[in-house]
C-alpha cells in the first residue's frame, strides 16, 4: 500500500518539500505507519515567508466584513467535514473520535467563527483630553506571524492560533506539530476551496529543529505565537532575545486540583476524573495533582478509583471509546519512566501502572492505563515535572491555607481547579492560587471571550478574545492637539 503524502501549503497551492524528505507518520492505536510528513528545509520555509510578506498589504487592508465572510466560509466548510476531520484526528493523535469530534473539532470551528465575528466589532479606543487634544489608538497588524502549535489538540490549538492572527490582518507561517500534521493538511485543503487568498496563511511540515526554530528567528516574523513544552518555550526566547519580536507562549502545565469536603461528591468524582485523563491526560490542563480534604480522603480515592476503572479504553476510532492510545512509542516511554519513577520516589498506585496489551487492529498501539498515585510527597519529581499522560497523584491536606500552599508550590501555574459548595471559599482560593486560568466546580468550561494563558514555567502572556485580539495587533497612539 503506498503512504499517504502530507504536503505543505504555500502561496494558496499544495506543495511537495523541495528536498523529498518525508517523516514517518504513526497511528499510534496500531502503531503503523500510515502516512508521511515532510521534514520542510529552509528553502521551503523562505517560499512560505515570501509569500506571507507578499500577501500581507492586501489582506492587512481587506475589509473586516470580507475577512469574516472568508473565515465563516472555513468555519462553515469545517463544519460540513467534521467526521472526516475527526476520523483523520484520531488516527492522528490516538484521541477517542467522540472526543475529537465534540471538542477538537467543534471548537475549530468555533475559534474561526469567534475571530470573524470579533473583527468587525474591535474598535480602537480614543481619549479626550477635553477641548486640548485628542487622542485615538491605531491597532495595526504586525505582519507576517508564526504560529507554532503542539501535537495533543492538533486542529483545534492550530485554529486558536491563526483566527486571531488572520482576523486582525496578519499573513501567517503555521507549523502544526510533525506528529500530528493530518489535520492541518485537510485544513489546507479546506482553505482553497472557502478562497482565502494564496499567500495568507501558509502551513509548512517538519520538526521543530529544521522548521520551527528557523521559522521563529526568521527575521520577517514580528510575532511568535507558541503552544507547546516549556523547554522549547525557553529556546524560543532565548534564540529571538536580541531580535525585538512579540512572543506569546503557553506552555506546560502541572496542575492542581482541590477538592473540599463539602463538594457536590458524585459529580466531584466523574469530573476530577475527567479532568485527569480527558485525552489520557494529554491536555496541558489536566489536573494531574488531586489534594483531597482528609474528611474525605479515603472515601474520594476509593470513588476516584472506581470511576476511573470503568473508562472505556479501546480503538480511539470506536464511538464508545472514552480513553484511546497515546501519541507515539516515545511519548508512551517516557510515561511509563515516570510510573516507574513513581514507584522508586515510595509511591503506591491504587490503579493502572502498566502497558495495556490490547488485541486484534490495535495490538501494536501505544496504550497505557490510566494510573492513580498516592503516598508521595510534593517535592518528589513525580509531583513537580509534567508527565503529560495518564498519571495524577492524591494527596490529603487539612486546612485551606494548606491546600493552597500545596498547589503553588510547583513551577508551573497554568490551572488550577477547586470542588466546593462555599463559594465564599472558592472565590478566597481562586484569589491566591498562582495560576492563570481558575475552574470552580468544573474543568475545561471555555467562554471564548476570556484570557487564557499561564504563569511561572507555564508561559508569558495571554491568548484568547480580546487579549488574543491585542497580541496580535500593535497599538499606536496618535495625539492631535486642536487649534489653541
Ligand atoms: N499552555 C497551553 O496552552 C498548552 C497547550 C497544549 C500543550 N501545551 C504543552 O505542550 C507540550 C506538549 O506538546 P509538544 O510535545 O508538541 O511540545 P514541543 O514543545 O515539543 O513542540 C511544540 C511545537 O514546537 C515545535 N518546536 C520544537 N522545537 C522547536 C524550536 N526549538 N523552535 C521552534 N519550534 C519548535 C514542534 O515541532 C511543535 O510544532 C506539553 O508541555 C504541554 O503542556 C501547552
Ligand atoms: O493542551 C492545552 C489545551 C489548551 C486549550 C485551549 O487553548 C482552550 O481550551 O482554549
Amino acid at each position: 500500500m503506498s503512504l499517504k503524502k502530507i504536503q505543505n501549503y504555500i502561496n494558496g497551492v499544495l506543495t511537495d518539500p523541495i528536498d523529498g524528505h518525508y517523516l514517518d507518520n504513526h497511528e499510534p492505536a496500531t502503531g503503523l505507519v500510515y502516512a508521511l510528513t515532510p521534514e520542510s528545509n529552509e528553502q521551503d520555509l523562505k517560499l512560505a515567508v515570501d509569500a506571507a510578506e507578499q500577501a500581507f498589504p492586501a489582506w492587512s487592508n481587506t475589509p473586516a466584513e470580507h475577512k469574516a465572510k472568508v473565515l465563516n466560509r472555513l468555519a462553515d466548510l469545517i463544519e460540513v467535514h467534521q467526521n472526516d476531520l475527526a476520523k483523520a484526528e484520531a488516527i492522528d493523535n490516538g484521541k477517542p473520535i467522540t472526543l475529537a469530534k465534540n471538542v477538537d473539532i467543534y471548537r475549530a470551528a468555533a475559534n474561526i467563527r469567534f475571530f470573524a465575528q470579533a473583527c468587525t466589532q474591535y474598535s480602537s479606543e480614543s481619549h479626550s483630553m477635553e477641548n486640548v487634544a485628542i487622542n485615538y489608538t491605531l491597532r495595526d497588524p504586525l505582519g507576517v506571524v508564526a504560529c507554532i502549535s503542539p501535537w495533543n489538540l492538533p486542529l483545534y490549538l492550530f485554529t486558536w492560533k491563526i483566527a486571531p492572527a488572520l482576523a486582525t490582518g496578519n499573513t501567517v507561517v503555521a507549523k502544526p506539530s510533525e506528529i500530528t500534521p493530518m489535520s492541518a493538511y485537510l485544513f489546507a485543503k479546506l482553505c482553497i476551496e472557502a478562497g482565502l487568498p494564496a499567500g495568507v496563511l501558509n502551513i509548512i511540515h517538519g520538526t521543530g529543529q529544521s522548521i520551527g526554530a528557523p521559522l521563529t528567528i526568521h527575521p520577517k516574523i514580528k510575532a511568535i505565537s507558541f503552544t507547546g513544552g516549556s523547554n522549547t518555550g525557553t529556546s524560543i526566547k532565548q534564540a529571538t532575545a536580541n531580535q525585538h519580536k512579540k512572543l506569546s507562549l503557553e506552555l506546560g502545565g502541572k496542575n492542581p486540583t482541590l477538592v473540599f469536603a463539602d463538594c457536590d461528591f458524585e459529580r466531584t468524582v466523574k469530573e476530577v476524573a475527567r479532568a485527569a485523563f480527558a485525552n489520557q491526560g494529554q491536555i496541558c490542563l489536566c489536573g494531574s495533582r488531586i489534594y483531597i480534604e482528609r474528611s474525605i480522603y479515603q472515601r474520594f480515592t476509593q470513588a476516584l478509583v472506581a470511576e476511573v476503572n470503568q473508562l472505556t479504553i479501546g480503538d480511539p476510532l470506536l464511538a464508545e471509546t472514552q480513553f484511546g492510545a497515546l501519541v507515539s512509542q516515545p511519548h508512551m516511554e517516557k510515561v511509563l519512566g515516570y510510573i516507574e519513577l513513581a514507584q522508586q520516589e515510595g509511591g503506591q498506585l491504587l490503579t493502572g501502572g502498566s502497558q495495556l496489551e490490547m488485541q486484534g487492529r490495535c495490538a501494536g498501539g501505544y496504550f497505557v492505563q490510566p494510573t492513580i498515585v498516592a503516598g508521595l510527597s510534593n517535592s518528589c519529581r513525580t509531583n513537580q515535572e509534567e508527565i503529560f499522560g495518564p498519571v495524577c497523584t492524591v494527596q490529603a491536606f487539612d486546612t485551606d491555607d494548606q491546600a493552597v500552599s500545596m498547589a503553588n508550590d510547583s513551577a508551573y501555574g497554568l490551572a488550577c481547579s477547586i470542588w466546593s459548595q462555599d463559594i465564599s471559599r472558592c472565590h478566597r482560593l481562586a484569589k491566591k492560587v498562582n495560576c492563570g486560568i481558575v475552574w470552580v466546580n468544573c474543568w475545561l468550561l471555555r467562554d471564548l471571550r476570556t484570557p487564557f494563558g499561564g504563569m511561572k514555567a507555564s508561559g508569558s502572556g495571554r491568548e484568547g478574545g480580546l487579549e488574543a485580539m491585542r497580541f496580535f495587533t500593535e497599538p499606536k497612539n496618535v495625539c492631535i492637539q486642536f487649534n489653541p
